[in-house]
């Protein structure tokens, strides 16, 4: 526990334990900046908004979105927050997280964070409201591109949000190493609140590229779930996050996804000639296969296809 919560980092040289193998290592950490993931303004034409929506989500599987709705005080206060619980020394923070091994997810969950303080609470769970309201819009409006009945994902479909704090300290050599693997998410959205502090890469037509932080923004993708429920209309992509030497990055991620109990499978009027290219499956099913098999998308929606 004392290595993933503690300052090493400030004066020595990347553990072996931290470094990943030659193959999956970022290597370059110049990516293109010619391609950008598309700024999506929600305060315009609705129309022009589910257009720009259902665009990105097939090309890309992410998006940004400004004048969102969720007010910047509270974007702020929040990031505040989660950064002033990785000041605190080591000690205080080791009982909150849970996990002993550098490689795997060292996640601060909303329910270690209630243990901070309650003003910590009160302003996290005013973000988390906020998230979860815009997260119902961004679905409605994706459910209006799909030519889905409206309020499709509304109660069972979008019930559950879990909020992840992720933090990456600055790292000795960034060539070797990663924040975070390569993986998609097992939800229908993911909202990211990215900070100013560049990490997060793309991949898209067989390169990575990079996610520009931009003030007030939030960045928002498509998860496995929504991928298999729109029939692979709508792409869930691979992202990754990469370290760099100067500065930590923290972030917070909300995913939505369906109740534990429910039932993912392709909206029926999104089947091509009554075609589905996924079979119906548990949420739980979905999760077990997915766990294990995280960083190789292929292998997990592979599973869950009707012809492999
Ligand atoms: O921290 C980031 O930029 C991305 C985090 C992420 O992809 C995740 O938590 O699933
Ligand atoms: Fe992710």
């Amino acid at each position: 526990m004392e290595k993933l919560v503690s300052s090493w980092y400030k004066n020595k040289s990347l553990p072996e334990s931290y470094k990943f193998p030659p193959e999956t290592r970022p290597g370059n950490l110049f990516v293109p900046t010619s391609k950008t993931i598309p700024v999506i303004d929600l305060v315009q034409n609705r129309a022009d908004i589910v257009r720009q929506i259902l665009k990105s989500s097939e090309e890309y599987g992410f998006f940004q979105v400004v004048n969102h709705g969720v007010p910047e005080d509270v974007m702020n206060g929040s990031m505040d927050v989660f950064k002033e619980f990785f000041e605190m020394p080591a000690e205080d923070k080791a009982p909150m997280l849970h996990s002993e091994d550098p490689r795997n997810r060292c996640r601060l969950s909303t329910v270690c964070l209630g243990k901070v303080q309650n003003l910590c609470r009160e302003v996290v769970a005013t973000f988390s409201i906020e998230v979860k309201k815009l997260g119902s819009r961004i679905l409605e409006l994706v459910v209006e591109g799909l030519g889905l009945e409206s309020g499709y994902f509304e109660d069972k479909l979008s019930e559950s949000m879990m909020l992840s704090v992720n933090h990456y300290p600055p790292c000795p050599d960034p060539s070797l190493t990663l924040g975070l693997s390569k993986h998609c998410d097992p939800d229908l959205i993911t909202i990211l609140h990215q900070g100013d502090v560049y990490g997060l890469q793309v991949f898209n037509n067989g390169e990575w590229i990079g996610v520009e932080p931009l003030p007030s923004a939030l960045v928002v993708n498509i998860g496995n779930l929504l991928q298999i429920i729109s029939n692979d209309k709508l792409k869930s992509v691979e992202h990754r996050v990469v370290t760099n030497s100067r500065v930590a990055r923290t972030t917070a991620a909300f995913f939505i996804s369906p109740s534990d109990d429910s039932i993912i499978e392709p909206a029926k009027p999104l089947m091509i000639s009554g075609a589905s290219v996924y079979r119906a499956c548990e949420l739980k099913e979905f999760m077990l296969h997915y766990l294990p098999n995280l960083e190789n998308n292929e292998v997990v929606m592979k599973h869950f296809k009707l012809q492999a």
